[in-house]
C-alpha cells in the first residue's frame, strides 16, 4: 500500500498516525509512506525519530474568534492545498490518512478534489473544527467512541474504531519498560505527566509533593515534565530533597510511551484522548487532570466516562496540590483490591484492535482506488 499520512500540533495527533503506519508495516510488508505535517509542529521533530519519509507545509490554526489572523490563515490553507497536491501527484498514495490537527486540512482537502480515497481519525467524542470541515470530503470518518457517530451528520460513513494508539501499546514490552526506566523488572512504578507537552500545574504538584514519596515503599515515581519544564521542575524537587532519591526518575519527555506505559501500576495525567485509549487498552488505574483549556472543556468529559466507569479518579485543577494528589496516590497504591478494581474497569473500556479495524478499512478504499 502507498500511504499519505497527516495530523499534528500535539502527540494525541501524531501517534495515531504513527500507529496506522505500523499496523500496515506489519500486515502488508514493503508499504510506502508519507507523513505531510507542519513546518513547526511537534511532528516535524517526532516523525523523522519514527524514521518516517516527511514534508512539510506551512499552516497556522484558524481563530475561534474574529481575528485579522483568520485571512493569513486563509491564504495558507490554499497555499497548503498547492503544495499537497503537488505532493500528492508525485507520491501517488492509493490512500490519505488524516489524524486531525489543523495541517491536515489542507492535505485531505486536496486529496479528495484529486479523487483519491481518504480516512480521517477522530480521537475526542466531540470533535474538532478540521475533522468537522473535512467530514463531508472523505471517503470514511474513524471515530473512537462508540455512539458519537452522530457528530459527523455529513460524512459518506462514520465507522467505530477505537484510537489506533490502543492497538501499539497493547503489543508493547513492559520488560523493555522497566529497563528504559532502570528500575527492577516487577516494580511498583507510578507515572506522572502532563499531557504530550507537560502541565504547569502538573508540575507544581510534583514538586509539591516531593518530599512525600518516600513514605511509600517499594514505589517508583516517574515524573515526565515535557521539555519546557524540565529544568525548572528538577532544580525545584532537588532544592527540597537534596539529592535526586533512587525512587524518583524525572525525564523532559519518554520516546518509548508505549513501553514504560506497559510497566505502569498507576499514572497521573493529563485526559487527552490518545492517553485515555493507551491507559484503558492496558488497564492502568489512572488518576486525572483535565485540561481547563481545550475546546468545549472536552478533557473534562472524557475524564468523567472514565470516572464514572470506576477506572479513574478525577481532580479539576483549581483543587490541584501536591498533598490531595499524593493522597490520592497513596489511596490506591496501599490497597491492591482497589487497584485491581480500577485495572479492571480501565481494561473493560479499551479497544485493543483498533489499527486492524482501520487499515482493515484502508484496504477496502485502496482497492477502490485500483479499480
Ligand atoms: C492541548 C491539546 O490540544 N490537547 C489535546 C491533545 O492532547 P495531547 O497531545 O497532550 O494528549 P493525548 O493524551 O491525547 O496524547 C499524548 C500522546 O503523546 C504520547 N506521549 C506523551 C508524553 C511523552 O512523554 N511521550 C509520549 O509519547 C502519549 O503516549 C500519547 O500517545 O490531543 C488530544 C487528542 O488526542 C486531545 O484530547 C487533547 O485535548
Amino acid at each position: 500500500m502507498r500511504v499519505v499520512l497527516s495530523g499534528g500540533g500535539t502527540g494525541g495527533h501524531i501517534y495515531p498516525a504513527v500507529a496506522v503506519a505500523r499496523q500496515i508495516e506489519k500486515e502488508e510488508p514493503g508499504s510506502e509512506f508519507l507523513y505531510i505535517g507542519g513546518k513547526r509542529g511537534l511532528e516535524s521533530k517526532l516523525i523523522p525519530q519514527e524514521e518516517l519519509p516527511f514534508e512539510s507545509i506551512d499552516i497556522t490554526g484558524f481563530r475561534r474568534s474574529l481575528s485579522a489572523e483568520n485571512v493569513k490563515t486563509i491564504l495558507r490553507f490554499l497555499q497548503g492545498v498547492k503544495t499537497s497536491k503537488r505532493l500528492l501527484k508525485e507520491f501517488k498514495p492509493d490512500v490519505v490518512v488524516g489524524t486531525g490537527g489543523y495541517v491536515c486540512g489542507p492535505v485531505v482537502y486536496a486529496a479528495s478534489k484529486l479523487g483519491i480515497p481518504s480516512l480521517i481519525h477522530e480521537q475526542n467524542a466531540i470533535p474538532g473544527l478540521t475533522n468537522t470541515f473535512l467530514s463531508r470530503y472523505v471517503e470514511t470518518v474513524a471515530v473512537s467512541f462508540e455512539g458519537s457517530e452522530s457528530a459527523f451528520p455529513k460524512a459518506r460513513k462514520v465507522l467505530y474504531t477505537g484510537n489506533p494508539r490502543a492497538t501499539t501499546v497493547h503489543h508493547a514490552s513492559k520488560e523493555r519498560g522497566f529497563a528504559t526506566l532502570g528500575v527492577p523488572m516487577g516494580s511498583k512504578v507510578v507515572l506522572v505527566v502532563g499531557g504530550s507537552r507537560g502541565a504547569k500545574a502538573i508540575n507544581d504538584a510534583m514538586i509539591d509533593m516531593a518530599g512525600h514519596l518516600s513514605r511509600l515503599k517499594d514505589v517508583h515515581f516517574v515524573y515526565v515534565t515535557g521539555d519546557t519544564y524540565f529544568e525548572q521542575t528538577r532544580s525545584a524537587v532537588l532544592e527540597q530533597l537534596g539529592t535526586m532519591p533512587n525512587y524518583l526518575h524525572i525525564l523532559p519527555y519518554v520516546h518509548n510511551m508505549p513501553e514504560v506505559l506497559a510497566s505502569t501500576s498507576l499514572i497521573v495525567n493529563r485526559a487527552g484522548a490518545s492517553f485515555l485509549a493507551e491507559t484503558t487498552s492496558l488497564g492502568i488505574p489512572s488518576i486525572l487532570i483535565p485540561s481547563p483549556n481545550v475546546t468545549n472543556n472536552h478533557q473534562e468529559a472524557n475524564a468523567r466516562t472514565l470516572e464514572k466507569a470506576g477506572a479513574s479518579r478525577m481532580i479539576l485543577e483549581p483543587q490541584l496540590n501536591g498533598e490531595k494528589l499524593f493522597g490520592a496516590i497513596e489511596q490506591i497504591m496501599t490497597d491492591p483490591g482497589v487497584r485491581r478494581d480500577m485495572a479492571e474497569a480501565s481494561r473493560t473500556l479499551g479497544k485493543p484492535d483498533s489499527a486492524e479495524l482501520i487499515v482493515e478499512e484502508l484496504r477496502r478504499l485502496s482497492a477502490l482506488r485500483r479499480k
